[in-house]
C-alpha cells in the first residue's frame, strides 16, 4: 500500500519499496509459547521500523543540502536500523563467595550494554534466581528504548546477579555486591561517565550505597563525581528525594493521561478518569506497591493483588498502606484480614486495568485469550510476549508499553545523576531567591495599585505561600517527572494518530524512541 506523507511541502506519494523486513528467524514469534526475551524486544523494534523506515529515508532525502542519492540514503538508514539488533557489550563474571557457614559458592553476574549511542549507559541491577544472559540483554535493550522514549541522554544497560536474595544474609549480600562492583570496575563497565547502575527487582538503596561506597573507596576517590557512579542511593549518601517511589508515580501519571483520553476510553467502553477503575496488580514490591498507592489516592480501586506466595481479592478495594503494614509485620501478603485469599489466577480475573508489576513474560500465548482487562498497564519490564501482544490487540485491549510506562524510575535517576554532577540539590540555590522575588512582585503590584486606590494591601494566599515554601528538591523532582511522563504520552498518542496505529501504542512508542536514537547516530556519523 502506498504511504502518504504530508509533512513535506508538496504531498509525496511513495511506494512501499523501502519496507524494512522482520528477520526470518523472528517471523513465527507471534505464535511462540516460549520466546526468548531478547528476541521479543527485537521483534517489537523491527515491527516499528517497518512503519518508520520510509519516513527516515524521506526526511534525509528532503533535507536541505543532502548530497546522498536515494540508494545511499536507503543503505545507510537500513544499516542503522539493523544495528539496533545487536547488544554492544555483554560481561559475564563468576566469583567465589565465602558463606557465613564457612562454605564456598560460585556467584554468577552479568552486565549488558545494549547501545552506546549515548554515554553513560544506564540501567538497574537485579538480584534474582532467574537471571541469565538473554534476560539482561533484553532488559538492557529495553533501557535503550526507555531512555530515548523519555528523552534522557543515556545508552541502555542492565545487570543481574543470579541469586535469590532471600537465601543470603545481609553480610553475604554486601560481599556479593561489593565484589560484583569490583568486577565491573576491572572491565570498565561502571563509572559516572560510562555506565551507571540503579535499583531493579530484588535491590534497592542499600545495594546502591554498597556499590557507590566500593567505587569511592577504590578508584573513585580520585574522581570528584564519584557519587554519580550509581543512582537510587539513600538521601544521606548522595541520593535524591523521590527516586524510590518514582517508578510507581510515573506509572500513575502515564495511566492517568491515557484513561483521560475520551476517544480511546470510548473505544474500550470505559468512562474517563481513574476514579472507581477496578485494577488488579501483580507484584507488591517497589513498583507494585508504589503505583498502587498513587492509583488508590486518585480514587481507583485495587481489587486484587497477586504475589508470588499468594493472592488477595476484595471487590471494594484494598488499602495499600494497610497491606504494606501487614507485609512488613509478617513478611508476606498472606493472612491479610481485609481481603480474601484468592486461589485462581488473578491475571485473568475481570477488571478494567491489569498492572503486571512483578516480572517478564507473564502474559503469553497460554493466558492472553483469557485476559478480561480492557487496559494492560505494563509496570514490569517485558511482561507481554509477542504472541500475547497480538492476541490482546485483536481483542481490542489497550496496552501501555513497559519502556514508556515504567520510565519514571530512570527519569528520577537522571535527576539524581545531574544532582551528583552539580554537587548541589535542586532548589538549594534558587529557593530563597525566588521566594524573595515573588514577595517583591506582590509588593510592586501593591505599590502600583496604591497610586490609584489608597486603601489596599496584597497578601499572598495560603496556596501561594505553600507553593513558595515547597519549591525544594522533592517537589521539583515530582514536577519534572510529571512533565516528562505527560509530554512523552502526548508524543506517543500523536504518533498513533499520525500512522493510524489503532491501539498499537507499543509500536508508536518504539517509533518515537527509534527516531530519537536514529537521529543521534546519524548526526554523530555512523
Ligand atoms: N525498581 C524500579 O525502579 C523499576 C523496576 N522495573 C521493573 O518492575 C518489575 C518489578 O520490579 P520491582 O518492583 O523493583 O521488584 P521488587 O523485587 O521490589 O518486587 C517484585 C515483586 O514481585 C514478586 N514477584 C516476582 N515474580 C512474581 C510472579 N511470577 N508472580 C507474582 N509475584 C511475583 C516478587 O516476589 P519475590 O520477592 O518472591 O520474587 C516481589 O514481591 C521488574 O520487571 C523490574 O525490572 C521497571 C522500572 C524501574
Ligand atoms: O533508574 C535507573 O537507572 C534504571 C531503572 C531500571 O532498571 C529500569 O527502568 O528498568
Amino acid at each position: 500500500m502506498p504511504l502518504l506523507l504530508s509533512t513535506y511541502k508538496s504531498l509525496v506519494v511513495i511506494p512501499r519499496r523501502y519496507k524494512h523486513k522482520i528477520p526470518d528467524r523472528l517471523k513465527d514469534i507471534t505464535k511462540s509459547a516460549n520466546p526468548k526475551f531478547f528476541d521479543s524486544v527485537e521483534y517489537y523494534v523491527h515491527k516499528a521500523c517497518a512503519v518508520l523506515e520510509d519516513k527516515l529515508i524521506l526526511d534525509i532525502l528532503h533535507k536541505k543540502g543532502n548530497k546522498m542519492n536515494e540508494c545511499e540514503v536507503k543503505t545507510m538508514v537500513q544499516a542503522i536500523l539493523y544495528s539496533l539488533e545487536h547488544c554492544a557489550l555483554v560481561l559475564e563474571v563468576t566469583f567465589p563467595l565465602k558463606r557465613d557457614n564457612g562454605k564456598y559458592e560460585m556467584i554468577k553476574g552479568y552486565r549488558a550494554q545494549h547501545s552506546k549511542h549515548m554515554e553513560p549507559c544506564k540501567g538497574g541491577l537485579r538480584f534474582s534466581a532467574d537471571v541469565n544472559s538473554d534476560e539482561v540483554r533484553a532488559l538492557s535493550a529495553l533501557m535503550t528504548y526507555k531512555c530515548a522514549c523519555v528523552g534522557l541522554p543515556f545508552g541502555g544497560s542492565k545487570s543481574g546477579i543470579k541469586i535469590d536474595p532471600r537465601a543470603y544474609s545481609v553480610p553475604e549480600l554486601e560481599r556479593i555486591t561489593r565484589r560484583f562492583t569490583l568486577e565491573l570496575m576491572k572491565k570498565n563497565f561502571i563509572g559516572p561517565n560510562c555506565d551507571v547502575p540503579a535499583p531493579d527487582a530484588g535491590t534497592g538503596e542499600r545495594e546502591m550505597a554498597w556499590l557507590a561506597d566500593t567505587y569511592w573507596k577504590t578508584v573513585g576517590y580520585k574522581d570528584i563525581n564519584y557519587f554519580a557512579v550509581t543512582t537510587g542511593k539513600p538521601i544521606a549518601f548522595g541520593g535524591i528525594h523521590g527516586r524510590t517511589p518514582a517508578t510507581g508515580k510515573g506509572i500513575y501519571y502515564g495511566l492517568d493521561f491515557f484513561v483521560n483520553q475520551e476517544k480511546y476510553m470510548k473505544k474500550l467502553g470505559l468512562s474517563t478518569g481513574l476514579k472507581d477503575k477496578r485494577i488488579i496488580i501483580q507484584g507488591f514490591g517497589n513498583v507494585g506497591k508504589n503505583s498502587m498507592r498513587y492509583l488508590h489516592r486518585a480514587g481507583a480501586k485495587v481489587i486484587g493483588v497477586q504475589e508470588r506466595d499468594g493472592s488477595l481479592f476484595n471487590e471494594q478495594g484494598i488499602n495499600p498502606d494497610d497491606l504494606e503494614n501487614h507485609l512488613v509485620k509478617t513478611g508476606s501478603v498472606k493472612g491479610y484480614s481485609k481481603a480474601s485469599k484468592f486461589d485462581g489466577d488473578l491475571l485473568t480475573h475481570d477488571c478494567d486495568i491489569l498492572l503486571p508489576a512483578a516480572t517478564e513474560m507473564v502474559l503469553t500465548l497460554k493466558n492472553a485469550d483469557k485476559i478480561k482487562a480492557k487496559i494492560i498497564a505494563e509496570g514490569a519490564n517485558g511482561p507481554t510476549s509477542p504472541a500475547a501482544d497480538a492476541i490482546l490487540q485483536k481483542k481490542g485491549v489497550l496496552i501501555i508499553p513497559d519502556f514508556y510506562l515504567n520510565a519514571g524510575g530512570v527519569t528520577v535517576s537522571y535527576f539524581e545523576w545531574i544532582k551528583n554532577l552539580n554537587h548541589v540539590s535542586f532548589g538549594r540555590l534558587s529557593l530563597q531567591y525566588s521566594n524573595d522575588t515573588n514577595r517583591h512582585m506582590l509588593q510592586s503590584i501593591e505599590d502600583s495599585l496604591k497610586q490609584k486606590m489608597s486603601d489596599i494591601s496584597i497578601e499572598p494566599n495560603e496556596a501561594f505561600c505553600n507553593r513558595m515554601k515547597l519549591a525544594g528538591e522533592e517537589n521539583i523532582v515530582h514536577a519534572g517527572l510529571h512533565f516528562t511522563m505527560e509530554k512523552t504520552a502526548q508524543r506517543i498518542k500523536d504518533i498513533v494518530d499520525k500512522y493510524n496505529l489503532g491501539l498499537d501504542f507499543r509500536s508508536a512508542a518504539y517509533i518515537h524512541s527509534v527516531t530519537r536514537i536514529f537521529n543521534s547516530i546519524h548526526t554523530a556519523g555512523f
